[in-house]
C-alpha cells in the first residue's frame, strides 16, 4: 500500500476520537454516518461532472482533484467501520488473482 494511504488511514483512525471543533474528520464523525455518506455522494457527483468536463476540454486537473476528495471521504466512511485501504486493496488483489490476468501479463 502507498505511504500516503498508510499515513492517512492512521490519521483518520485517530480523528475518530478527536475534538470536532479542531478537526474536519472528527466533525464528520460527530455529525454521524448520514453526513459522511452525504459527502461521499456529493464528491461522487462532483467527480462525474469533472469527468464529463474533461471529455469536452481535454483538461484532467479537476478529475484528479475531485477523485481525491471522493477517495478521501470514502476512506472516512471505511474508518467508521474499522476498515482501511488495505482491506479494499486485498479484495482487488483477490479478484486480480482469480482472473489469472497476472499470469497472462507475465507472458
Ligand atoms: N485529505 C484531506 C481532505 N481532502 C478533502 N478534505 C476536506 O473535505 C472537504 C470537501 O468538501 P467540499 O468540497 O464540499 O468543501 P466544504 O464546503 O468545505 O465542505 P462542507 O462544509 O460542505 O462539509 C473540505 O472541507 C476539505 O478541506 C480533507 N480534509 C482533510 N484531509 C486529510 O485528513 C487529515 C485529517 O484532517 P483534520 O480532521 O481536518 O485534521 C489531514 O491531515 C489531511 O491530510
Amino acid at each position: 500500500m502507498s505511504d500516503v494511504l498508510t499515513q492517512l488511514s492512521t490519521v483518520l483512525e485517530a480523528r475518530k476520537a478527536a475534538d470536532p471543533d479542531s478537526s474536519y474528520v472528527a466533525s464528520l464523525h460527530a455529525k454521524g454516518l448520514n453526513k459522511i455518506l452525504e459527502k461521499v455522494g456529493e464528491e461522487c457527483t462532483e467527480t462525474l461532472i469533472a469527468a464529463k468536463d474533461a471529455e469536452r476540454s481535454g483538461k484532467t486537473d479537476e478529475v484528479i482533484y475531485e477523485t481525491a476528495d471522493l477517495w478521501f471521504h470514502t476512506l472516512v466512511m471505511l474508518s467508521r467501520f474499522g476498515l482501511g485501504p488495505d482491506d479494499i486493496l486485498e479484495e482487488l488483489g483477490r479478484r486480480f488473482d482469480l482472473s489469472g490476468l497476472d499470469e497472462k501479463a507475465a507472458r
